[in-house]
């Protein structure tokens, strides 16, 4: 039996649903709207497992589950070397969203990456403590900003409601996804004009560590892959 793990809830959950129809497999909750079970028609030997998004990266890592949806951002994040744990299938064209990096919108004199790291520079020479970025992406943010040789800064730990940290000072700038925008302007936030640290999307993963590999392969042909 494949198992086949996608986000248990929310839009994500939706359009998952709606790109397997898509391509004749009925994927759907059984039992209850809060019971997290789910069945597959028009495909044999597959099951489904509904997990949180952000679960999903660690259980294709460890061959709990043979296929996974979930966005690039979090199996970037998650998985250290995630080319050694999984195989990227399909790019599903949804869940697009970018994880920028953002500064408070009165910051007047900050437009771009160097005025950043100017304002970083000073800030640690006037407060003596490292201005602060919230954010739950911490490897990607590190490791962009390392690239970009920007290093007077501390990461925050933020697993949610992560543009209100500037308000309630516990943050100068934050790092985390947008797709409209709209939280960061109600927010009083701006992007820096930047390409974003990552461009991310939902996308369907292959586990390189479950087995199974000429059911999963059949599989996908089935969808077209
Ligand atoms: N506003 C958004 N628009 C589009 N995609 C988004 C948006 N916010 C988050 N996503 C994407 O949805 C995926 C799941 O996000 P997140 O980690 O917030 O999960 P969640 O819905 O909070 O799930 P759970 O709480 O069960 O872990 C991520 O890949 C993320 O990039
Ligand atoms: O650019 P926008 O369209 O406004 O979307 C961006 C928001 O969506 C996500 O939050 P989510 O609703 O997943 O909640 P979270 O605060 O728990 O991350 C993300 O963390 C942003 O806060």
């Amino acid at each position: 039996m494949i198992r086949l793990g996608v986000p248990s809830k929310g839009r994500l959950m939706e359009q998952c649903f709606e790109w397997f129809a898509e391509r004749g497999v009925t994927l759907s909750r059984s039992g209850s709207d809060r019971e997290y079970a789910g069945r597959v028609d028009g495909a044999e030997n597959v099951s489904l497992v509904l997990l949180s998004a952000g679960e999903i990266p660690r259980e294709l890592q460890a061959g709990r589950i043979h296929l996974g949806v979930t966005g690039t951002d979090l199996i970037r994040e998650k998985l250290a070397g995630w080319r050694s744990h999984v195989e990227e299938l399909a790019p599903m064209g949804f869940g697009h969203a970018d994880l920028i990096l953002a500064v408070p919108s009165c910051w007047a004199d900050c437009d771009d990456l160097d005025d950043f790291a100017t304002i970083a520079r000073d800030f640690r020479a006037e407060h003596g403590f490292r201005l602060r970025i919230a954010t739950k992406y911490h490897r990607l943010v590190r490791a962009w900003l390392s690239d970009q040789e920007v290093a007077d800064y501390q990461l925050v730990d933020s697993q949610g409601a992560t543009e209100g940290t500037v308000a309630n000072l516990t943050a100068e700038a934050i790092a985390d996804i947008t797709s409209s925008g709209e939280t960061l302007r109600a927010n009083h936030l701006k992007i820096l004009a930047e390409e974003p640290i990552l461009r991310s999307q939902a996308t369907l993963l292959r586990s390189l560590a479950a087995g199974s590999d000429e059911q999963v392969r059949a599989f996908a042909a089935q969808l077209g892959l």
